[in-house]
């Protein structure tokens, strides 16, 4: 049996096992200087199972260490060392130890013991200690060195435990060909296997094969409006925009300082003939020797293709001396005609999403109005007879309605027109009622609460008599009842009540579907890779939303912890998050130190 292991850096990692006695260590000295004659630059982790010290009683880091500092770095002009004192009763974490490697300074790490981690190791096998062979129960094992009288199968590669340089060649064509296993982010609705839409899936479905279930449901708008350029934010470009100018128009200055042809160089002093600035030129040719004095903006005239900054050049009279010619680049400071956007260039595609830097390109190619797709009406309700409007008095038993205003403030903040309809009492009349009056006006219609298997959940009987929807159970917490389906030609979503299903709910089976909705292409959920500050847990077949707050660590890795209690009813911790900490259904525990992905919550709540 092997415990599992993912490797951390960007580089190899080999590990060497085997029996003690066989001469692991033997090896490795041998080996190592013959990798190294070969240009291989290398690290090892070699795992002692005895109490060991690398330091001397009597040297000062030695005493520091003592006197009772955890960790003392001690560095030469040749060498550092970092001792640690971790007395734990485990063995050390491999993934934690080569984390400690600079990965930029060597090619590949030897690994000598963890035989037990998956990872991939040759062992080292002498048929004459009559100990059994690792490979049997280890899957890991990528080659066997050994002697004549091993049995190695045909899969494996065999090695001669006496021919150094033949293990060097195997250490060094891994090295060479070893290619970092391909990131698998824990969501991949692309790649989802398709669902029975029948309502007995009672195994429930994965949070990929709902996105893309959801995603089948919705067909793009294709209603176009013109909008002005003002009035535009975070709304859809239905048309590609087609620059009609360069950007920018002329060649110009990106220095206040001074144009000159670069051919006039060697010679370190000019004739300033002009003074050239933003919104002029200089009507003639420039000269071999001339230069202008011109302003960051300013036109470059003909005959001049280098600025020289100001600061770094003296003027006197009609004189320039450039200084430090030797540093002057031919071209530089120059912004060329067109270098940003050519005329004639798609500057936007159909499909992209309006936001500041884009509209701020529309307005530089002079478009003060664009075509847009039209933004989806979205219409809002809660239900339930414990939820109350907040502003009135709380009676007993009841909660103040907090899933309407979460819905609707993620629904503009992408791009949404928004119905609010208020609270809708459990009652199977009155929720067909504003079903039906619902669908008529939007485009999307969402409630939450209901949807789960409580008396008092009318909305299925209710949606059963106006429309044709989906009750789909997905394995993910928090999370995971959720409706999907039609009122006439409106698409229905039907939250789960708890208000934090609600929102991570919304996050990732609405917005994809209010953006495809709305015409956006080439859109994708954000995962970033994180460290976890603490160990996680999960269950294997469901995907885990826990609330994150990821910060950037001293290494300058990005670190996330939970915000603690994890209640799907505790909206508090999606206040205290600033991202949600996704733990695939292929995973169930992820060790502190371990990898997982985040979800920043960026600009959306
Ligand atoms: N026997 C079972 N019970 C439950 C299951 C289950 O599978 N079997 N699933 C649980 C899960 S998971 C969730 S999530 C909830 C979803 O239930 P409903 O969608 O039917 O929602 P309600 O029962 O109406 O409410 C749940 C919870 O949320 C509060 N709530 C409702 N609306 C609002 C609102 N607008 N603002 C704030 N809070 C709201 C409500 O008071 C409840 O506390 O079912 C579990 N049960
Ligand atoms: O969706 Mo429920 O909130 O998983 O507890």
């Amino acid at each position: 049996m092997t415990a599992l292991f993912s490797n951390p850096l960007p580089i190899p990692v080999l590990g060497f096992c085997a029996y003690s006695g066989t001469g692991k260590t033997t090896l490795l000295k041998q080996l190592i200087p013959l990798l190294n004659q070969r240009g291989l630059r290398l690290a090892v982790i070699k795992h002692a199972h005895h109490n060991f010290d690398v330091d001397i009683p009597g040297k000062d880091s030695f005493e520091m260490r003592k006197a009772g500092a955890r960790q003392v770095l001690v560095a030469s002009h040749v060498r550092w060392a970092l001792m640690t004192e971790d007395p734990v009763d485990d063995d050390p974490q491999l993934q934690h130890l080569l984390r400690q490697i600079e990965a930029d300074k060597v090619d590949i790490v030897l690994v000598e013991g963890f035989k037990k981690l998956a990872l991939p190791k040759i062992e080292l096998h002498r048929a004459a200690h009559n100990k059994p062979l690792i490979h049997m129960h280890d899957e890991n094992i990528v080659a066997i060195a050994c002697c004549d009288e091993t049995i190695v199968p045909d899969s494996l590669t065999r090695l001669d435990l006496n021919n150094v340089a033949q293990i060097a060649d195997f250490v060094q064509h891994y090295q060479q060909n070893w290619q970092a296993a391909a990131i698998k982010v824990p969501i991949d609705a692309s790649n989802a296997t398709t669902i029975d839409n029948s309502e007995n899936n009672s195994n429930g479905i994965s949070v990929s094969q709902g996105i893309a279930a959801v995603l089948a449901q919705v067909k793009p708008t294709n209603q176009t409006e013109l909008v002005d350029l003002i009035d535009i934010d975070n709304h859809v470009l239905a048309q590609d925009i087609i620059s009609e100018i360069n950007v920018p128009q002329q060649t110009n200055s990106a220095m206040d300082g001074y144009a000159f042809a670069f051919n006039s160089i060697p010679s370190t002093t000019l004739k300033i003939v002009a003074e050239v600035l933003a919104g002029h030129n200089y009507p003639n040719i420039l000269q071999d020797g001339e230069a202008v004095r011109i302003m960051t903006g300013a036109t470059v005239p003909q005959g001049a293709d280098t600025i020289q900054a100001r600061e770094l050049t003296c003027e006197q009279g009609q004189q320039l001396t450039l200084l430090e010619p030797e540093s002057i680049v031919k071209g530089q400071h120059v912004r060329l005609a067109g270098e940003d956007i050519a005329q004639g260039e798609v500057a936007l595609a159909a499909g992209t999403r309006l936001g500041a830097a884009e509209l701020g390109l529309m307005a530089s190619l002079g478009f003060h109005r664009l075509p847009l797709f039209k933004r989806p009406i979205v219409a809002v309700f809660s239900t339930g007879d414990e939820v109350s409007q907040p502003g009135d008095l709380l009676k007993p038993n009841c909660i103040y309605d907090a899933n309407r205003y979460t819905i609707l403030s993620m629904a503009k903040k992408l791009g949404c027109q928004v119905i609010d309809l208020g609270i809708i009492d459990d009652n199977e009349q009155t929720l067909t009622n504003t079903l039906s009056d619902a669908g008529s006006k939007a485009d999307i219609v969402i409630s939450s609460g209901g949807v789960s298997v409580g008396n008092a959940d009318y909305i299925k009987m209710a949606l059963a008599n106006v429309g044709s929807t989906h009750f789909w159970r997905i394995n993910m917490r928090p999370g995971r009842p959720l409706a999907v389906g039609h009122i006439n030609q409106s698409l229905f979503f039907g939250l789960p009540g708890n208000p934090v299903a609600v929102m991570v709910a919304f996050l990732q089976f609405v917005q994809p579907a209010i953006r495809k909705l709305a015409g956006e292409v080439n859109w994708q959920p954000a995962f970033m890779p994180a460290i976890a500050s603490q160990a996680l847990r999960s269950k294997t077949g469901r995907t885990e939303f826990l609330r994150g707050i990821y910060t950037i660590g001293p290494d300058g890795k990005i670190h996330v912890s939970t915000t603690g209690a994890q209640g799907s009813g505790m909206l508090s911790s999606m206040v205290n998050a600033n991202c949600l900490i996704v733990i695939g259904d292929d995973n169930d525990t992820v060790p502190a130190g371990g990898s997982v992905f985040i979800q920043p919550f960026a600009d959306l709540l």
